[in-house]
């Protein structure tokens, strides 16, 4: 396959954009639902089986949203350059916190999370022509014990929602946590080391 000089970053994430221009990679957006198509939307897939460890659920859901982005890249007569997604969970034991419906679900996640140690898997997949490579981070994070008015404290700065856990490492949730060993980068939504690690190996210099 002819080699691309950028990729199609498939993510509406704001933070995976950043993370991949810190790599110098250039890319340009793969995103649902533009120009009136009809997509299945990401809720439905990211619906949790029953019984489904945290591991293989962040692995499975990424390879879902490859699949639904390289059917849009076809769909729409698109080059086919290299595509690449990824999903981030936050996992208690075997539990899995997805982003909050809203301020009271954020409140209970936090709750959950203050005073212990959970971890962020987050699972990277690349597809190059008939290649897809796939990498998992896995990040440990714990909370100081928080008190319920600083939860609701956190939560009305908006920055729960929309992300896993209900909380950002790169922003005030910061304030709050202990100790975190893994990748900082795999908690915000994209580790970089990993992903410069799949496009080197399927031939890109990085
Ligand atoms: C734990 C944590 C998560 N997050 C974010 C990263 C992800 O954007 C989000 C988890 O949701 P995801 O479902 O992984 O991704 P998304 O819906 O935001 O984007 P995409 O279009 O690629 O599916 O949580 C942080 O920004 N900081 C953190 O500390």
């Amino acid at each position: 396959m002819a080699k691309s000089d950028f990729i199609y970053l498939a993510s509406q994430s704001p933070r995976r954009r950043q993370l991949l221009e810190q790599l110098g990679v250039r890319h340009e957006l793969l995103l649902p639902n533009v120009d009136g198509d009809l997509e299945e939307d990401a809720e439905g897939l990211e619906a949790v089986r029953p019984g489904e460890a945290p591991a293989r659920y962040v692995a499975r859901v990424t390879g879902l949203k490859l699949d639904a982005a390289l059917a849009r890249l076809k769909r729409r007569g698109l080059p086919s350059v290299p595509v690449l997604c990824s999903d981030t969970t936050v996992a208690l034991g075997r539990r899995i916190y997805g982003k909050p419906d809203d301020e009271a679900h954020a409140r209970a996640m936090l709750t959950e999370l203050a005073g212990r140690t959970h971890r962020v898997l987050t699972a990277v997949a690349v597809q190059q022509g008939r290649r897809r490579v796939t990498a998992l981070s896995e990040s440990r994070v714990t909370f100081a014990p928080m008190t319920p008015a600083q939860i609701k404290a956190y939560v009305a700065t908006g920055e729960p929602m929309g992300k896993a856990g209900a909380y950002g490492v790169q922003g005030r949730a910061a304030a709050h946590i202990a100790q975190l060993s893994g990748s900082y980068s795999g908690i915000m939504g994209l580790p970089v080391f990993e992903t410069a690690e799949l496009l080197r190996s399927l031939g890109w210099r990085l």
